[in-house]
Protein backbone atom coordinates (compact mmCIF):
# COMPACT_ATOMS: atom_id res chain seq x y z
CA UNK A 1 0.00 0.00 0.00
CA UNK A 2 2.88 2.31 0.95
CA UNK A 3 4.63 1.53 -2.35
CA UNK A 4 1.40 2.20 -4.23
CA UNK A 5 0.98 5.56 -2.49
CA UNK A 6 4.61 6.35 -3.13
CA UNK A 7 4.16 5.43 -6.80
CA UNK A 8 1.13 7.72 -7.02
CA UNK A 9 3.12 10.52 -5.42
CA UNK A 10 5.89 10.11 -7.97
CA UNK A 11 3.30 10.17 -10.76
CA UNK A 12 1.85 13.36 -9.46
CA UNK A 13 5.35 14.76 -9.35
CA UNK A 14 6.03 13.75 -12.98
CA UNK A 15 2.81 15.40 -14.13
CA UNK A 16 3.53 18.53 -12.17
CA UNK A 17 7.07 18.81 -13.54
CA UNK A 18 5.95 18.39 -17.16
CA UNK A 19 3.08 20.82 -16.64
CA UNK A 20 5.42 23.45 -15.18
CA UNK A 21 8.00 22.96 -17.92
CA UNK A 22 5.64 23.20 -20.92
CA UNK A 23 1.85 23.38 -20.89
CA UNK A 24 1.47 23.13 -24.68
CA UNK A 25 3.43 19.88 -24.67
CA UNK A 26 1.33 18.62 -21.78
CA UNK A 27 -1.99 19.21 -23.59
CA UNK A 28 -0.77 18.05 -26.96
CA UNK A 29 0.30 14.73 -25.50
CA UNK A 30 -3.15 14.28 -23.97
CA UNK A 31 -4.69 14.90 -27.40
CA UNK A 32 -2.38 12.31 -29.00
CA UNK A 33 -3.26 9.91 -26.22
CA UNK A 34 -6.80 9.71 -27.58
CA UNK A 35 -6.11 10.35 -31.26
CA UNK A 36 -3.69 7.46 -31.93
CA UNK A 37 -5.64 4.47 -30.51
CA UNK A 38 -8.84 5.91 -31.90
CA UNK A 39 -7.39 6.18 -35.41
CA UNK A 40 -5.83 2.68 -35.32
CA UNK A 41 -8.98 0.91 -34.20
CA UNK A 42 -11.33 3.04 -36.30
CA UNK A 43 -9.22 2.17 -39.36
CA UNK A 44 -9.63 -1.54 -38.64
CA UNK A 45 -13.36 -1.10 -38.07
CA UNK A 46 -13.88 0.99 -41.23
CA UNK A 47 -11.57 -1.30 -43.21
CA UNK A 48 -13.68 -4.27 -42.21
CA UNK A 49 -16.89 -2.39 -43.24
CA UNK A 50 -15.23 -1.43 -46.54
CA UNK A 51 -14.38 -5.05 -47.38
CA UNK A 52 -17.90 -6.18 -46.48
CA UNK A 53 -19.32 -3.47 -48.79
CA UNK A 54 -16.97 -4.39 -51.60
CA UNK A 55 -17.79 -8.07 -51.32
CA UNK A 56 -21.51 -7.37 -51.42
CA UNK A 57 -23.01 -7.84 -54.96
CA UNK A 58 -24.83 -4.46 -54.90
CA UNK A 59 -22.31 -2.11 -53.31
CA UNK A 60 -22.78 1.63 -53.53
CA UNK A 61 -19.85 3.55 -55.06
CA UNK A 62 -20.46 6.78 -53.08
CA UNK A 63 -20.59 4.92 -49.75
CA UNK A 64 -17.35 3.04 -50.47
CA UNK A 65 -15.60 6.28 -51.52
CA UNK A 66 -16.72 8.00 -48.30
CA UNK A 67 -15.22 5.13 -46.26
CA UNK A 68 -11.92 5.33 -48.16
CA UNK A 69 -11.71 9.13 -47.71
CA UNK A 70 -12.45 8.74 -44.00
CA UNK A 71 -9.75 6.08 -43.48
CA UNK A 72 -7.09 8.01 -45.44
CA UNK A 73 -8.15 11.34 -43.87
CA UNK A 74 -7.79 9.97 -40.34
CA UNK A 75 -4.39 8.52 -41.10
CA UNK A 76 -3.26 11.81 -42.62
CA UNK A 77 -4.52 13.80 -39.63
CA UNK A 78 -2.64 11.57 -37.18
CA UNK A 79 0.53 11.83 -39.31
CA UNK A 80 0.34 15.63 -39.28
CA UNK A 81 -0.29 15.63 -35.53
CA UNK A 82 2.67 13.25 -35.13
CA UNK A 83 4.95 15.71 -36.94
CA UNK A 84 3.71 18.55 -34.78
CA UNK A 85 4.35 16.40 -31.72
CA UNK A 86 7.98 15.94 -32.78
CA UNK A 87 8.36 19.72 -32.98
CA UNK A 88 6.86 20.19 -29.49
CA UNK A 89 9.01 17.34 -28.17
CA UNK A 90 12.19 19.06 -29.27
CA UNK A 91 11.33 22.33 -27.52
CA UNK A 92 10.09 20.49 -24.46
CA UNK A 93 13.17 18.28 -24.09
CA UNK A 94 15.43 21.34 -24.01
CA UNK A 95 13.24 23.25 -21.53
CA UNK A 96 12.73 20.23 -19.34
CA UNK A 97 16.36 19.19 -19.19
CA UNK A 98 17.40 22.77 -18.39
CA UNK A 99 14.87 22.92 -15.56
CA UNK A 100 16.00 19.59 -14.13
CA UNK A 101 19.70 20.41 -14.42
CA UNK A 102 19.13 23.74 -12.66
CA UNK A 103 17.21 21.94 -9.97
CA UNK A 104 20.04 19.45 -9.53
CA UNK A 105 22.67 22.21 -9.28
CA UNK A 106 20.56 24.16 -6.78
CA UNK A 107 20.08 21.02 -4.74
CA UNK A 108 23.80 20.23 -4.65
CA UNK A 109 24.59 23.80 -3.68
CA UNK A 110 21.98 23.84 -0.93
CA UNK A 111 23.00 20.79 1.05
CA UNK A 112 25.48 20.81 3.92
CA UNK A 113 29.14 20.65 2.95
CA UNK A 114 29.75 17.82 5.39
CA UNK A 115 27.08 15.79 3.63
CA UNK A 116 28.56 16.59 0.21
CA UNK A 117 31.97 15.39 1.34
CA UNK A 118 30.56 12.04 2.46
CA UNK A 119 31.53 9.28 -0.02
CA UNK A 120 28.03 7.78 0.24
CA UNK A 121 26.65 11.05 -1.12
CA UNK A 122 28.85 10.73 -4.18
CA UNK A 123 27.31 7.35 -4.82
CA UNK A 124 23.77 8.71 -4.52
CA UNK A 125 24.61 11.74 -6.64
CA UNK A 126 25.18 9.41 -9.58
CA UNK A 127 21.58 8.35 -9.30
CA UNK A 128 20.19 11.84 -9.12
CA UNK A 129 20.89 12.75 -12.71
CA UNK A 130 19.71 9.37 -13.87
CA UNK A 131 16.54 9.67 -11.78
CA UNK A 132 15.73 13.09 -13.21
CA UNK A 133 15.59 11.58 -16.68
CA UNK A 134 12.96 9.23 -15.31
CA UNK A 135 10.54 12.02 -14.43
CA UNK A 136 9.61 12.60 -18.05
CA UNK A 137 9.75 8.90 -18.76
CA UNK A 138 7.21 8.39 -15.96
CA UNK A 139 4.88 10.96 -17.48
CA UNK A 140 5.24 9.39 -20.94
CA UNK A 141 4.63 5.95 -19.49
CA UNK A 142 1.41 7.11 -17.90
CA UNK A 143 0.17 8.55 -21.18
CA UNK A 144 1.12 5.36 -23.00
CA UNK A 145 -0.69 3.35 -20.34
CA UNK A 146 -3.88 5.33 -20.82
CA UNK A 147 -3.50 5.13 -24.58
CA UNK A 148 -3.00 1.36 -24.43
CA UNK A 149 -6.06 0.86 -22.25
CA UNK A 150 -8.18 2.81 -24.75
CA UNK A 151 -6.72 0.81 -27.62
CA UNK A 152 -7.20 -2.56 -25.87
CA UNK A 153 -10.87 -1.79 -25.11
CA UNK A 154 -11.52 -0.82 -28.71
CA UNK A 155 -9.73 -3.93 -30.03
CA UNK A 156 -11.68 -6.20 -27.68
CA UNK A 157 -14.86 -4.73 -29.15
CA UNK A 158 -13.60 -5.57 -32.65
CA UNK A 159 -12.94 -9.14 -31.57
CA UNK A 160 -16.45 -9.59 -30.16
CA UNK A 161 -17.23 -12.25 -32.80
CA UNK A 162 -14.44 -14.52 -31.57
CA UNK A 163 -15.48 -17.46 -29.33
CA UNK A 164 -14.97 -16.91 -25.54
CA UNK A 165 -12.45 -19.82 -25.45
CA UNK A 166 -10.33 -18.18 -28.16
CA UNK A 167 -10.54 -14.85 -26.34
CA UNK A 168 -9.36 -16.46 -23.09
CA UNK A 169 -6.51 -18.16 -24.96
CA UNK A 170 -5.50 -14.86 -26.52
CA UNK A 171 -5.49 -13.08 -23.17
CA UNK A 172 -3.64 -15.94 -21.43
CA UNK A 173 -0.82 -15.86 -23.98
CA UNK A 174 -0.55 -12.09 -23.68
CA UNK A 175 -0.41 -12.24 -19.88
CA UNK A 176 2.24 -14.99 -19.94
CA UNK A 177 4.37 -12.97 -22.32
CA UNK A 178 3.86 -9.90 -20.16
CA UNK A 179 5.02 -11.73 -17.02
CA UNK A 180 8.22 -12.70 -18.80
CA UNK A 181 8.71 -9.07 -19.75
CA UNK A 182 8.27 -8.00 -16.12
CA UNK A 183 10.87 -10.51 -14.96
CA UNK A 184 13.37 -9.07 -17.44
CA UNK A 185 12.77 -5.55 -16.20
CA UNK A 186 13.14 -6.47 -12.52
CA UNK A 187 16.37 -8.20 -13.37
CA UNK A 188 17.57 -5.11 -15.21
CA UNK A 189 16.84 -2.81 -12.26
CA UNK A 190 18.84 -5.01 -9.91
CA UNK A 191 21.79 -5.20 -12.29
CA UNK A 192 21.71 -1.45 -12.93
CA UNK A 193 21.93 -0.75 -9.21
CA UNK A 194 25.01 -2.94 -8.92
CA UNK A 195 26.47 -1.51 -12.11
CA UNK A 196 26.28 2.06 -10.82
CA UNK A 197 29.07 1.43 -8.31
CA UNK A 198 31.18 -0.50 -10.76
CA UNK A 199 30.56 2.19 -13.39
CA UNK A 200 31.88 4.82 -10.95
CA UNK A 201 35.04 2.83 -10.33
CA UNK A 202 35.93 2.11 -13.93
CA UNK A 203 34.83 5.62 -14.92
CA UNK A 204 37.29 7.04 -12.38
CA UNK A 205 40.06 4.75 -13.62
CA UNK A 206 39.38 5.71 -17.23
CA UNK A 207 39.51 9.40 -16.34
CA UNK A 208 42.78 8.85 -14.52
CA UNK A 209 44.27 7.03 -17.49
CA UNK A 210 43.20 9.72 -19.92
CA UNK A 211 44.22 12.60 -17.65
CA UNK A 212 47.38 14.16 -19.12
CA UNK A 213 48.26 15.78 -15.79
CA UNK A 214 48.29 12.40 -14.09
CA UNK A 215 50.58 10.95 -16.78
CA UNK A 216 53.78 12.45 -15.42
CA UNK A 217 53.50 10.68 -12.07
CA UNK A 218 52.38 7.51 -13.83
CA UNK A 219 55.44 7.68 -16.09
CA UNK A 220 57.87 8.10 -13.24
CA UNK A 221 56.19 5.36 -11.19
CA UNK A 222 55.66 3.23 -14.31
CA UNK A 223 52.16 2.76 -12.97
CA UNK A 224 50.29 2.96 -16.29
CA UNK A 225 50.10 -0.86 -16.77
CA UNK A 226 48.79 -1.24 -13.20
CA UNK A 227 45.96 1.25 -13.68
CA UNK A 228 45.17 -0.08 -17.15
CA UNK A 229 44.92 -3.62 -15.80
CA UNK A 230 42.67 -2.45 -12.95
CA UNK A 231 40.45 -0.55 -15.37
CA UNK A 232 40.16 -3.55 -17.71
CA UNK A 233 39.32 -5.83 -14.78
CA UNK A 234 36.56 -3.54 -13.51
CA UNK A 235 35.26 -3.16 -17.04
CA UNK A 236 35.20 -6.91 -17.51
CA UNK A 237 33.34 -7.40 -14.22
CA UNK A 238 30.75 -4.88 -15.34
CA UNK A 239 30.46 -6.51 -18.72
CA UNK A 240 29.97 -9.94 -17.17
CA UNK A 241 27.12 -8.62 -15.06
CA UNK A 242 25.58 -7.02 -18.11
CA UNK A 243 26.16 -10.14 -20.16
CA UNK A 244 24.42 -12.29 -17.53
CA UNK A 245 21.43 -9.97 -17.75
CA UNK A 246 21.36 -10.12 -21.53
CA UNK A 247 21.53 -13.92 -21.49
CA UNK A 248 18.50 -14.10 -19.21
CA UNK A 249 16.71 -11.55 -21.36
CA UNK A 250 17.37 -13.59 -24.51
CA UNK A 251 15.89 -16.70 -22.86
CA UNK A 252 12.76 -14.79 -21.76
CA UNK A 253 12.31 -13.18 -25.16
CA UNK A 254 12.70 -16.53 -26.95
CA UNK A 255 10.05 -18.20 -24.75
CA UNK A 256 7.81 -15.21 -25.31
CA UNK A 257 8.23 -15.40 -29.09
CA UNK A 258 7.49 -19.14 -29.13
CA UNK A 259 4.28 -18.49 -27.18
CA UNK A 260 3.32 -15.83 -29.67
CA UNK A 261 4.02 -18.15 -32.64
CA UNK A 262 1.89 -20.91 -31.12
CA UNK A 263 -0.88 -18.45 -30.52
CA UNK A 264 -0.81 -17.22 -34.12
CA UNK A 265 -0.97 -20.79 -35.34
CA UNK A 266 -4.00 -21.49 -33.14
CA UNK A 267 -5.71 -18.34 -34.32
CA UNK A 268 -5.13 -19.20 -37.99
CA UNK A 269 -6.64 -22.68 -37.46
CA UNK A 270 -9.62 -21.12 -35.66
CA UNK A 271 -10.27 -18.59 -38.41
CA UNK A 272 -10.08 -21.25 -41.12
CA UNK A 273 -12.56 -23.30 -39.09
CA UNK A 274 -14.93 -20.28 -38.80
CA UNK A 275 -14.68 -19.44 -42.49
CA UNK A 276 -15.20 -23.08 -43.42
CA UNK A 277 -18.38 -23.13 -41.37
CA UNK A 278 -19.41 -19.71 -42.79
CA UNK A 279 -19.45 -18.13 -39.33
CA UNK A 280 -17.33 -15.12 -40.39
CA UNK A 281 -17.66 -12.54 -43.12
CA UNK A 282 -14.52 -11.50 -45.00
CA UNK A 283 -14.67 -8.15 -43.14
CA UNK A 284 -14.80 -9.97 -39.79
CA UNK A 285 -11.85 -12.06 -40.88
CA UNK A 286 -9.87 -8.92 -41.67
CA UNK A 287 -10.84 -7.23 -38.39
CA UNK A 288 -9.80 -10.28 -36.34
CA UNK A 289 -6.48 -10.80 -38.11
CA UNK A 290 -5.60 -7.16 -37.55
CA UNK A 291 -7.06 -6.64 -34.08
CA UNK A 292 -5.64 -9.83 -32.53
CA UNK A 293 -1.93 -8.96 -33.06
CA UNK A 294 -2.72 -5.38 -32.05
CA UNK A 295 -4.26 -6.53 -28.79
CA UNK A 296 -1.36 -8.93 -28.23
CA UNK A 297 1.28 -6.25 -28.66
CA UNK A 298 -0.77 -3.76 -26.62
CA UNK A 299 -1.12 -6.13 -23.66
CA UNK A 300 2.58 -6.87 -23.91
CA UNK A 301 3.29 -3.16 -23.86
CA UNK A 302 1.02 -2.83 -20.86
CA UNK A 303 3.25 -5.19 -18.88
CA UNK A 304 6.27 -3.49 -20.28
CA UNK A 305 4.94 -0.20 -18.94
CA UNK A 306 4.17 -1.78 -15.57
CA UNK A 307 7.82 -2.80 -15.46
CA UNK A 308 8.92 0.65 -16.49
CA UNK A 309 6.89 2.18 -13.65
CA UNK A 310 8.58 -0.20 -11.28
CA UNK A 311 11.97 0.73 -12.72
CA UNK A 312 11.33 4.47 -12.72
CA UNK A 313 9.84 4.40 -9.24
CA UNK A 314 12.90 2.62 -7.85
CA UNK A 315 15.26 5.20 -9.35
CA UNK A 316 13.08 8.11 -8.31
CA UNK A 317 12.89 6.69 -4.81
CA UNK A 318 16.69 6.59 -4.63
CA UNK A 319 16.75 10.28 -5.52
CA UNK A 320 13.97 10.99 -3.03
CA UNK A 321 15.99 13.50 -0.98
CA UNK A 322 16.69 15.59 -4.02
CA UNK A 323 13.12 15.43 -5.30
CA UNK A 324 11.65 16.49 -1.99
CA UNK A 325 14.24 19.23 -1.40
CA UNK A 326 12.57 22.57 -1.04
CA UNK A 327 15.58 24.52 -2.39
CA UNK A 328 18.57 26.02 -0.71
CA UNK A 329 17.49 27.88 2.36
CA UNK A 330 20.06 26.24 4.66
CA UNK A 331 21.38 28.87 7.04
CA UNK A 332 19.26 31.56 5.48
CA UNK A 333 17.18 32.13 8.61
CA UNK A 334 18.33 33.88 11.76
CA UNK A 335 19.56 37.32 12.59
CA UNK A 336 21.92 39.34 10.45
CA UNK A 337 25.21 40.31 12.04
CA UNK A 338 27.30 43.37 11.28
CA UNK A 339 31.06 43.65 11.52
CA UNK A 340 32.66 40.75 13.37
CA UNK A 341 33.83 41.99 16.78
CA UNK A 342 34.46 38.65 18.45
CA UNK A 343 34.33 34.92 17.87
CA UNK A 344 33.99 32.48 20.74
CA UNK A 345 34.28 28.71 20.49
CA UNK A 346 32.95 26.88 23.54
CA UNK A 347 33.40 23.20 24.11
CA UNK A 348 33.13 22.39 20.40
CA UNK A 349 33.28 18.74 19.39
CA UNK A 350 32.65 17.33 15.95
CA UNK A 351 32.52 13.98 14.23
CA UNK A 352 32.24 13.40 10.47
CA UNK A 353 29.17 11.28 9.70
CA UNK A 354 31.19 8.48 8.14
CA UNK A 355 33.76 8.28 10.97
CA UNK A 356 33.68 6.61 14.36
CA UNK A 357 36.06 8.99 16.12
CA UNK A 358 35.65 12.69 16.78
CA UNK A 359 37.74 15.00 14.59
CA UNK A 360 37.49 17.68 17.32
CA UNK A 361 37.06 17.39 21.06
CA UNK A 362 36.08 20.12 23.53
CA UNK A 363 37.64 23.05 21.64
CA UNK A 364 37.64 26.38 23.48
CA UNK A 365 38.94 29.51 21.84
CA UNK A 366 38.25 33.20 21.77
CA UNK A 367 39.20 35.58 18.99
CA UNK A 368 38.96 39.37 19.15
CA UNK A 369 38.59 41.78 16.27
CA UNK A 370 41.95 42.58 14.64
CA UNK A 371 43.78 39.62 16.18
CA UNK A 372 46.15 37.56 14.08
CA UNK A 373 45.90 33.90 14.99
CA UNK A 374 48.07 31.06 13.72
CA UNK A 375 46.79 27.50 14.03
CA UNK A 376 49.59 24.96 13.95
CA UNK A 377 49.75 21.23 14.52
CA UNK A 378 50.35 17.82 12.97
CA UNK A 379 48.56 16.51 9.91
CA UNK A 380 44.98 15.47 10.68
CA UNK A 381 44.99 17.26 14.04
CA UNK A 382 41.73 19.03 13.09
CA UNK A 383 42.91 22.50 11.99
CA UNK A 384 40.87 22.67 8.76
CA UNK A 385 37.85 21.08 10.41
CA UNK A 386 37.95 23.75 13.13
CA UNK A 387 37.93 26.68 10.69
CA UNK A 388 35.19 25.11 8.60
CA UNK A 389 33.04 24.89 11.73
CA UNK A 390 33.90 28.44 12.75
CA UNK A 391 32.84 29.63 9.29
CA UNK A 392 29.56 27.70 9.48
CA UNK A 393 30.52 25.56 6.48
CA UNK A 394 29.90 22.55 8.71
CA UNK A 395 27.05 22.93 11.20
CA UNK A 396 28.43 23.29 14.76
CA UNK A 397 26.36 22.04 17.69
CA UNK A 398 24.14 24.82 19.11
CA UNK A 399 25.96 26.70 21.86
CA UNK A 400 29.45 25.97 20.57
CA UNK A 401 30.31 28.80 18.15
CA UNK A 402 29.39 32.45 18.78
CA UNK A 403 29.84 35.57 16.68
CA UNK A 404 29.49 38.86 18.60
CA UNK A 405 27.99 36.75 21.44
CA UNK A 406 25.27 35.32 19.21
CA UNK A 407 25.10 31.59 18.57
CA UNK A 408 26.09 30.86 14.96
CA UNK A 409 23.03 28.65 14.67
CA UNK A 410 20.84 31.73 15.20
CA UNK A 411 22.67 33.83 12.63
CA UNK A 412 21.83 34.30 8.97
CA UNK A 413 24.92 32.54 7.55
CA UNK A 414 25.30 34.66 4.40
CA UNK A 415 25.63 37.69 6.70
CA UNK A 416 28.71 36.01 8.23
CA UNK A 417 30.11 35.10 4.81
CA UNK A 418 29.65 38.72 3.71
CA UNK A 419 32.30 39.54 6.29
CA UNK A 420 34.66 36.68 5.47
CA UNK A 421 37.40 35.98 2.97
CA UNK A 422 38.94 32.54 2.80
CA UNK A 423 41.57 30.60 0.89
CA UNK A 424 41.34 26.87 1.44
CA UNK A 425 44.02 24.28 0.75
CA UNK A 426 42.09 23.09 -2.28
CA UNK A 427 41.30 26.64 -3.50
CA UNK A 428 39.62 27.04 -6.88
CA UNK A 429 41.54 27.78 -10.08
CA UNK A 430 38.96 29.51 -12.22
CA UNK A 431 39.52 29.25 -15.95
CA UNK A 432 38.48 32.88 -16.40
CA UNK A 433 40.51 36.05 -16.90
CA UNK A 434 42.70 37.53 -14.17
CA UNK A 435 40.13 40.26 -13.46
CA UNK A 436 37.46 37.72 -12.57
CA UNK A 437 39.90 35.46 -10.75
CA UNK A 438 40.74 38.25 -8.33
CA UNK A 439 37.44 40.11 -8.16
CA UNK A 440 35.23 37.05 -7.66
CA UNK A 441 35.31 37.63 -3.90
CA UNK A 442 33.55 40.99 -4.38
CA UNK A 443 31.98 41.19 -7.84
CA UNK A 444 30.47 44.63 -7.34
CA UNK A 445 34.04 46.01 -7.31
CA UNK A 446 35.03 44.17 -10.49
CA UNK A 447 35.76 47.42 -12.36
CA UNK A 448 37.97 48.82 -9.61
CA UNK A 449 41.09 48.53 -11.81
CA UNK A 450 43.24 50.50 -9.42
CA UNK A 451 42.70 48.01 -6.60
CA UNK A 452 43.04 45.05 -8.94
CA UNK A 453 46.42 46.30 -10.24
CA UNK A 454 47.59 47.13 -6.69
CA UNK A 455 46.90 43.54 -5.58
CA UNK A 456 48.37 42.11 -8.77
CA UNK A 457 51.59 44.04 -8.03
CA UNK A 458 51.60 43.12 -4.34
CA UNK A 459 51.21 39.40 -5.05
CA UNK A 460 53.57 39.19 -8.03
CA UNK A 461 50.79 38.59 -10.55
CA UNK A 462 51.44 41.58 -12.79
CA UNK A 463 54.21 39.77 -14.65
CA UNK A 464 51.82 36.96 -15.59
CA UNK A 465 49.60 39.32 -17.59
CA UNK A 466 49.95 39.39 -21.35
CA UNK A 467 50.92 42.98 -22.26
CA UNK A 468 48.09 43.43 -24.75
CA UNK A 469 45.51 41.82 -22.44
CA UNK A 470 46.35 43.07 -18.94
CA UNK A 471 43.65 42.06 -16.46
CA UNK A 472 41.76 40.38 -19.29
CA UNK A 473 44.49 37.73 -19.66
CA UNK A 474 42.71 34.41 -19.78
CA UNK A 475 43.91 31.66 -17.42
CA UNK A 476 43.68 27.90 -17.88
CA UNK A 477 43.09 25.93 -21.06
CA UNK A 478 39.66 26.96 -22.33
CA UNK A 479 40.71 29.30 -25.13
CA UNK A 480 43.70 29.24 -27.46
CA UNK A 481 45.20 32.38 -25.96
CA UNK A 482 44.83 31.13 -22.36
CA UNK A 483 47.91 30.80 -20.24
CA UNK A 484 48.35 28.15 -17.61
CA UNK A 485 50.01 28.99 -14.31
CA UNK A 486 52.32 27.21 -11.93
CA UNK A 487 50.97 26.02 -8.58
CA UNK A 488 52.56 29.00 -6.79
CA UNK A 489 51.14 31.50 -9.31
CA UNK A 490 47.64 30.09 -8.82
CA UNK A 491 48.12 30.41 -5.08
CA UNK A 492 49.16 34.07 -5.44
CA UNK A 493 45.96 34.69 -7.41
CA UNK A 494 43.91 33.02 -4.67
CA UNK A 495 45.55 35.21 -2.01
CA UNK A 496 44.91 38.35 -4.03
CA UNK A 497 41.28 37.25 -4.33
CA UNK A 498 41.02 36.84 -0.56
CA UNK A 499 42.36 40.30 0.09
CA UNK A 500 40.34 41.99 -2.68
CA UNK A 501 37.21 41.58 -0.59
CA UNK A 502 36.89 44.12 2.22
CA UNK A 503 36.23 41.40 4.77
CA UNK A 504 36.59 41.73 8.51
CA UNK A 505 37.72 38.11 8.94
CA UNK A 506 40.32 36.49 6.67
CA UNK A 507 40.96 32.75 6.92
CA UNK A 508 43.95 31.27 5.14
CA UNK A 509 44.57 27.53 5.17
CA UNK A 510 48.21 26.87 4.26
CA UNK A 511 48.36 30.08 2.21
CA UNK A 512 51.96 29.75 1.07
CA UNK A 513 52.35 25.99 0.65
CA UNK A 514 53.21 26.38 -3.04
CA UNK A 515 55.18 29.64 -2.81
CA UNK A 516 58.98 29.55 -3.13
CA UNK A 517 60.82 30.21 0.17
CA UNK A 518 62.48 33.35 -1.27
CA UNK A 519 59.11 35.04 -1.73
CA UNK A 520 57.26 33.35 1.11
CA UNK A 521 58.35 35.57 3.98
CA UNK A 522 57.89 38.75 1.96
CA UNK A 523 54.44 37.63 0.87
CA UNK A 524 53.43 36.71 4.40
CA UNK A 525 54.57 40.02 5.78
CA UNK A 526 52.57 41.68 3.03
CA UNK A 527 49.56 39.62 4.03
CA UNK A 528 49.97 40.54 7.68
CA UNK A 529 50.41 44.22 6.80
CA UNK A 530 47.47 44.19 4.45
CA UNK A 531 45.27 42.61 7.08
CA UNK A 532 45.15 46.01 8.91
CA UNK A 533 42.07 46.01 11.12
CA UNK A 534 41.02 42.60 9.87
CA UNK A 535 40.98 39.50 12.02
CA UNK A 536 43.27 36.94 10.45
CA UNK A 537 43.34 33.19 11.04
CA UNK A 538 46.23 31.39 9.33
CA UNK A 539 46.63 27.63 9.38
CA UNK A 540 50.25 26.84 8.76
CA UNK A 541 52.99 24.27 9.12
CA UNK A 542 55.63 27.03 8.92
CA UNK A 543 56.48 27.83 12.52
CA UNK A 544 58.45 30.85 11.27
CA UNK A 545 55.16 32.57 10.43
CA UNK A 546 53.69 31.84 13.83
CA UNK A 547 56.42 33.84 15.54
CA UNK A 548 54.93 37.06 14.10
CA UNK A 549 51.31 36.62 15.17
CA UNK A 550 49.31 37.64 18.27
CA UNK A 551 48.13 34.21 19.30
CA UNK A 552 49.24 30.71 18.39
CA UNK A 553 46.84 27.79 18.72
CA UNK A 554 48.58 24.43 18.83
CA UNK A 555 46.44 21.42 17.93
CA UNK A 556 46.98 17.72 18.39
CA UNK A 557 44.54 14.82 17.87
CA UNK A 558 41.50 17.07 17.60
CA UNK A 559 42.28 19.03 20.76
CA UNK A 560 43.90 22.34 21.55
CA UNK A 561 47.18 21.55 23.23
CA UNK A 562 48.46 25.07 23.87
CA UNK A 563 47.43 28.67 23.26
CA UNK A 564 49.59 31.77 23.63
CA UNK A 565 52.04 34.13 22.01
CA UNK A 566 55.29 32.86 20.53
CA UNK A 567 57.33 33.93 23.56
CA UNK A 568 54.75 32.47 26.02
CA UNK A 569 54.88 29.11 24.26
CA UNK A 570 58.66 29.09 23.86
CA UNK A 571 58.95 29.77 27.60
CA UNK A 572 56.47 27.03 28.38
CA UNK A 573 58.78 24.59 26.56
CA UNK A 574 55.88 22.36 25.56
CA UNK A 575 54.72 20.91 22.26
CA UNK A 576 55.06 24.19 20.32
CA UNK A 577 58.58 24.68 21.64
CA UNK A 578 59.53 21.20 20.33
CA UNK A 579 58.05 21.96 16.92
CA UNK A 580 59.80 25.30 16.80
CA UNK A 581 63.17 23.86 17.79
CA UNK A 582 62.90 21.06 15.22
CA UNK A 583 62.12 23.47 12.38
CA UNK A 584 64.83 25.85 13.58
CA UNK A 585 67.39 23.05 13.61
CA UNK A 586 66.32 21.97 10.15
CA UNK A 587 66.68 25.50 8.74
CA UNK A 588 70.05 25.99 10.47
CA UNK A 589 71.27 22.67 9.13
CA UNK A 590 70.12 23.51 5.61
CA UNK A 591 71.72 26.95 5.83
CA UNK A 592 75.04 25.41 6.94
CA UNK A 593 74.90 22.84 4.17
CA UNK A 594 74.30 25.55 1.59
CA UNK A 595 77.04 27.77 3.03
CA UNK A 596 79.63 24.95 3.47
CA UNK A 597 78.82 22.21 1.01
N1 LIG B 1 35.20 15.35 4.77
C1 LIG B 1 35.70 14.53 5.68
N2 LIG B 1 35.04 13.39 5.96
C2 LIG B 1 35.51 12.55 6.91
N3 LIG B 1 36.63 12.77 7.61
C3 LIG B 1 37.32 13.88 7.38
C4 LIG B 1 36.91 14.82 6.39
N4 LIG B 1 37.79 15.84 6.36
C5 LIG B 1 38.71 15.55 7.28
N5 LIG B 1 38.44 14.38 7.89
C6 LIG B 1 39.19 13.75 8.99
O1 LIG B 1 39.21 14.65 10.09
C7 LIG B 1 40.46 14.66 10.72
C8 LIG B 1 41.00 16.10 10.78
O2 LIG B 1 41.22 16.54 9.45
P1 LIG B 1 41.63 18.03 9.11
O3 LIG B 1 41.59 18.19 7.64
O4 LIG B 1 40.82 18.93 9.93
O5 LIG B 1 43.15 18.05 9.63
P2 LIG B 1 44.26 19.15 9.45
O6 LIG B 1 44.83 19.38 10.80
O7 LIG B 1 43.75 20.33 8.72
O8 LIG B 1 45.30 18.33 8.57
P3 LIG B 1 46.42 18.81 7.50
O9 LIG B 1 47.49 19.52 8.27
O10 LIG B 1 46.90 17.52 6.95
O11 LIG B 1 45.75 19.67 6.51
C9 LIG B 1 41.34 13.70 9.94
O12 LIG B 1 41.35 12.47 10.62
C10 LIG B 1 40.65 13.54 8.62
O13 LIG B 1 40.84 12.26 8.08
Amino acid sequence: MKTFREGLGLFALSFKEVWIADKTYFFFNLLMLIAIPFQMNASIYLGSALINDLSSPNFEFGGVLRLIVLIVGMELAVTVLGQLQQKFNLAFTEKFSLRQKTRLLDYYYSIDLVEKENPSFHGRAQFNEFALSKIESNYQSFLSLASLLVSISLSLYLLRNLSPAAMICLLAVCVARGMLELKTIRNRVEVTNVLQTSHRTYGYLYQLLSNFTAHKEMMVNQAYPFFKKLWLERKREAFELQYGLEKKTIVFVTISKILSGLFKLGLAVLIIYYIYNRKLTIGDYMAITMAAPLIESNILNLFNLGGKFYENTSYLRLAGDMLSAGGGDAGSRGSVIGEIQSIAVRNLSFRYPNRTENALNGIRLSIRKGEIIAIVGDNASGKTTLVKLILGLYPPEPGSVFYNQTDLNDIHLPSVWNQVSAVFQDFSKYELDIRHNIALSDLKEIHNDQRLYELADAFGIANIMLPERGLETQLGYLTEDSINLSGGQWQRIALARALFKQASLVVLDEPTSAIDPNSELELLNRLLDASGEKTLIVITHRIGIAANVDKIVVMQNGEIKEVGSHSDLVHAQGYYFDMWMKQKELYNKQEKEVAYP
